[in-house]
């Protein structure tokens, strides 16, 4: 497989006015042409860094990252040419334009001849599903279409990687599912994709590999099965059940990471992880019954969310 993105023991300081703040310390791992990379990490963790120091916005200040073969420090021209990147949340369109006019003046920025824009632009907004909206001035555009036409703006250069940094942050569930196609249709065309997401179950559809960043160093690398995989040992239930007792439930030494959602007082469902291992099912429903009546109580499958918290739990 071919590599694409090549990280070694990559680092990245910020001078403060007190001290000096690691952003990024010994990050190391690869990408292959074609995959969807997910980067997920907490607050703080470093992604944005990575990706600012991967699409050349960035230097590091210590080990190396190539992308295309390329060194990001001194052949960051041969980079630039050859990538895209998308912030989520970015702002930077003009309003007052359509998506026509505004794809025009990328074009325009990019050197693409005049007589080949036409075509480019149309087939651009049609891939990203704007072509019902092209002469429409942009203000106009929710968010998710705003979304999508960044993308169409990214195309532009056909970049062989794109980096896409929170991509649906603050889009409603559709305009979030019709960005994820669109993700999943570039990934099709053989795009490698970079992605950072805070939406687990978005990186555990999309990513063919993820890394989990915490303190600005990587701690797993792996396909979305093996990472569940590698929380086999976590003794997870969902239970149903009137609750009486819900602050000794709460305080239950025995009982991790308690979910309580209310179906209607007394009624509720709850999610947990069970310390207690040798605890069998009837055993357990028995120890629940301390708190209320259980009306059904059932092992859990482990999310990409559960192993996400258990990798991170010791994150400050
Ligand atoms: N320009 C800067 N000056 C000083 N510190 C910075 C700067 N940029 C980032 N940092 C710090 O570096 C660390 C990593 O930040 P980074 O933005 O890479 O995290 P992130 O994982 O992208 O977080 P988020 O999910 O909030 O976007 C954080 O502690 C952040 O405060």
């Amino acid at each position: 497989m071919e590599k694409v993105i090549e990280v070694r023991d990559l680092g990245r300081n910020y001078k403060l006015s007190k001290g000096i703040k690691t952003a990024l310390e010994k990050v190391n791992f690869e990408v292959y042409k074609g995959e969807v990379f997910g980067l997920l990490g907490p607050n703080g963790a470093g992604k944005t860094t990575t990706i600012k120091i991967l699409t050349t916005l960035l230097l590091p200040t210590s080990g190396e990252a190539k992308v295309l073969g390329y060194n990001v420090v001194n052949e960051s021209n041969k980079i630039r040419d050859q990538i895209n990147f998308v912030y989520g949340g970015e702002r930077g369109v003009y309003g007052r334009l359509t998506a026509v006019e505004y794809m025009h003046y990328f074009c325009t920025l990019y050197k693409i001849p005049k007589r080949k824009q036409k075509e480019m632009i149309t087939e651009l907004l049609s891939l990203v599903g704007l072509s019902e909206s092209v002469n429409q001035k942009i203000h106009m555009f929710s968010k998710g279409m705003i979304q999508r036409l960044h993308i169409a703006r990214c195309l532009i250069n056909d970049p062989k990687i794109l980096f896409l940094d929170e991509p649906t942050i603050g889009l409603d569930p559709i305009g979030a599912k019709l960005l994820r196609d669109l993700v999943k249709e570039l990934s099709g065309k053989g795009i490698t994709i970079i992605l950072t997401t805070h939406y687990m179950q978005e990186a555990d559809e999309l990513c063919n590999r993820i890394a989990f960043i915490k303190n600005g160093k990587i701690s797993l690398i792996g396909d979305p099965v093996h990472i569940k995989e590698s929380c086999n040992h976590l003794n997870l239930y969902e239970a149903t059940m009137s609750i009486y007792e819900i602050q000794k439930l709460e305080k239950n030494e025995n009982i991790n990471n308690l979910e309580i959602e209310e179906i209607k007082a007394p009624f509720y469902t709850i999610r947990f992880e069970m310390k207690d291992m040798e605890m069998k099912h009837d055993q357990l429903t028995k120890y629940l019954t301390n708190f209320g009546e259980v009306f059904k109580l059932q092992k859990r499958e482990i999310s990409l969310e559960d192993a996400y918290i258990h990798h991170m739990k010791d994150v400050g």
